[in-house]
């Protein structure tokens, strides 16, 4: 069962139903997320992971149900008013601006005035420091005058979760943060994600189960456009259903059968 809202709730995902010209992607789904909590979304392919949170951003709109943030409802409000609530997204595509470096990529998400003039004002002493700070948080210190083109793939990636964070959100959506990375840059990226819970609220989509062990967080198991379980990682790997429809591995896969959803699970 799905966990009930309570005082601490920040997510607050009510019974939303999402179709696109009459197919049900996401159907009576409801979620709650913990203020500050850190939590992982997994499921197979095209279980409805990312339309929930294109719902969430409010760049796709449920037709029945409500998602509410801080006790408010936003899923009527417009994507910016939802951005300026706090709620930030990173896609799995790094939005870096590659002629600039790191550095300069973190002062113009960093700027208080977003304006055109504001952005061609020298940055203030303030404005350096957030930038240095997140620098130190997301290990790109070393690289403060590297162009991001020239950096690694993971390297590009911490500099986009350094760029989502300069905002400061309440709430942070990451969408396969992992894919394409090394072992050691999974592991380093388990690690930022663990020290910007806490701080913020992390909401996760990953396919890497060794990422997901590392993260060591409550799952959501989406099947179908509906949760289909809640728990722990250990809990979910010997729960034979969701082996069944995550691992497309049938119950009774001795008997040779395949199913052909979830072939890119690395479990
Ligand atoms: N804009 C759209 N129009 C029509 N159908 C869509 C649209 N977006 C998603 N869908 C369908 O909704 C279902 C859920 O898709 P979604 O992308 O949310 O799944 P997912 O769990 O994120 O999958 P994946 O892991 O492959 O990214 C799928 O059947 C998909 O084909």
């Amino acid at each position: 069962m799905p966990s009930e809202p309570t005082a601490e709730t920040l997510l607050d995902v009510r019974d939303i139903t999402v179709s696109f010209d009459g197919f049900k992607a996401i159907t009576s789904l409801s979620l709650s997320v913990p203020k500050g909590s850190l939590r992982v979304l997994i499921g197979p392919n095209g279980a409805g992971k990312s339309t929930l949170l294109d719902t969430i951003i409010g760049k796709v709109r449920p037709v029945s149900g409500e998602v509410r943030f801080g006790g408010e409802v936003i899923s009527k409000l417009p994507e910016h008013r939802i951005a300026g609530l706090g709620i930030c997204r990173k896609f799995q595509a790094p939005g870096v601006l590659e002629g600039l470096t790191v550095r300069q990529n973190l002062l113009l998400t960093a700027r208080k005035d977003k304006g055109v003039l504001g952005i061609l004002k020298a940055p203030t002493a303030a404005e350096q420091e957030r930038a240095d700070e997140l620098m130190r948080l997301t290990g790109l210190t070393e690289r403060a005058d590297v162009l991001a083109a020239s950096l690694a793939h993971g390297e590009k990636q911490w500099l986009e979760i350094g760029m989502v964070v300069a905002a400061d959100p309440q709430l942070l959506l990451l969408d396969e943060p992992t894919a394409g990375m090394t072992a050691q840059e999974t592991a380093q990226t388990a690690q930022l994600i663990h020290t910007l819970a806490g701080r913020h609220t992390v909401l996760v989509i990953d396919h890497d189960m060794h990422f997901v062990e590392l993260l060591n967080a409550p799952i959501t198991v989406l099947h179908q456009g509906q949760v289909f379980r809640e728990g722990d990682l250990d809990t979910l790997r010997n729960d034979p259903d969701v082996m069944e429809i995550y691992l497309g591995r049938p119950k009774d896969a001795e008997s040779g059968a395949q199913s052909s959803e979830g072939t890119h699970a690395r479990a």
